[in-house]
């Protein structure tokens, strides 16, 4: 990365895009606040509140909110911080005005529903040979914006790009680690988002902490086996992006993926339970399933959220589904 040759940019000012902000300026940086509102632009430049997204939390002075996306040609590195659906738009948008060097960080986590790719693949095939990179790991946007230790990882091929980034976005309060491993960090962000929904679904249901931690333990011997199909490293699976954010998004209400799934648990419907609110694990888990089936991996957890979530399964019947399965040897 070009070291200290412009701000860092910030695509999209939901919950995230602004505590990562805060985040950015609190490590050192002047930050570009892009959202495609002009009017929540001129809100959150005078009143230093997003009251919509991240109540309670002021935004820091070196960040500057803004409704032009040309504004963040001048920065060094761009943070893409919008739902994971919209990361083609949003990454043909920022074609023409980002220069070939600019390093794009993805920071949405899923799978691209429609055509079941990665969406590093995606940003490769809309920005080809350009930089990209990962962020991802357990951090809720309110804990972050409030200052509360954290740490996440940035994953790049570039190894000395990793580490720049991660040196550029670590300050008091975010440490931010780095690794090479692009597609390890992206499986383990977009996955733990589904199988979080099991889990609040468990927790909805009543059906005990038991349950709930096999549930993560299942889970993470999805996600491994999925990670090694498509060529993540174990290592990663295990560390903040995997297993960290698995336990994380599994085990909180804070979680719009779990609090989903609670809802589910309780008898609400896919379509009313998720409020409104951002759910990622829902939009990702038809295309989690086709990838796992594609390659032959075994996810019955995960398949058996896509089956409540396509109305072929009740949640009774899911749970049927999983403790009925032939025995067999732990690993
Ligand atoms: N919240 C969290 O704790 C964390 C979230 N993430 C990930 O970050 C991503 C974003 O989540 P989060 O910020 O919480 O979501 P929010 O729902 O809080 O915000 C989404 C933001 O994206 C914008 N947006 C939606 N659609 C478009 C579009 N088509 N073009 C441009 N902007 C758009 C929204 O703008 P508008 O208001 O105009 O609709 C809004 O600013 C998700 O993938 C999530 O998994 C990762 C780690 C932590
Ligand atoms: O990814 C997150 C925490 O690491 C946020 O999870 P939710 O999208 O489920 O709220």
């Amino acid at each position: 990365m070009p070291e200290a040759t412009g701000p860092i940019g910030i695509a999209g000012a939901g919950a995230w895009g602004t505590a990562l902000a805060n985040a950015a300026a609190m490590a050192g940086n002047d930050v570009i606040l892009w959202m495609r509102s002009p009017e929540q632009a001129a809100e959150l430049a005078g009143t230093r509140m997003n009251e919509r997204f991240l109540p309670g939390v002021r935004l820091l002075d070196r960040i500057s909110p803004t409704a032009d996306l040309g504004r963040l040609a001048s920065c060094c590195a761009v943070l893409l911080v919008t739902p994971a659906q919209t990361t083609r738009e949003m990454a043909e948008a920022l074609s023409p005005v980002l220069s070939r060097k600019t390093p794009l960080v993805l920071c949405a986590k899923g799978i691209e529903r429609t055509t079941g790719a990665f969406l590093c693949d995606v940003v490769e095939e809309v920005r080809p040979g350009a930089p990209v990179a990962v962020l991802s790991g357990p951090s809720f946007a309110h804990d972050v914006a409030r200052g509360l230790p954290t740490a996440v990882t940035l994953a790049c091929r570039d190894a000395a790009l990793a580490e720049d980034l991660a040196t550029a976005l670590s300050g008091p309060t975010l440490r931010v680690y780095h690794r090479t491993d692009v597609r390890g960090v992206e499986i383990g962000g977009a996955a733990k988002n589904v199988l979080a929904i099991a889990c609040g679904a468990v927790a909805g249901r009543g059906l005990g902490e038991s349950a709930k931690a096999a549930l993560i333990a299942r889970g993470f011997a999805e996600l491994l086996r999925f990670a090694r199909a498509y060529g993540g490293e174990p290592e990663t699976l295990m560390g903040l992006s995997g297993l960290g954010d698995l336990v994380l998004t599994c085990s909180s209400a804070q979680s719009r993926n779990f609090s989903f799934g609670l809802r589910l648990g309780q008898g609400a419907s896919a379509e009313t339970a998720s409020e409104g609110k951002l759910v990622e694990g829902a939009a990702t888990a038809s295309a989690l399933v086709a990838l796992a089936r594609a390659k032959g991996v075994d996810m019955p957890i995960a398949e058996a959220v896509e089956q409540i979530l396509s109305g072929a399964w009740t949640l009774d019947q899911a749970v049927d589904a999983l403790m009925n399965r032939p025995i067999k040897s732990e690993h």
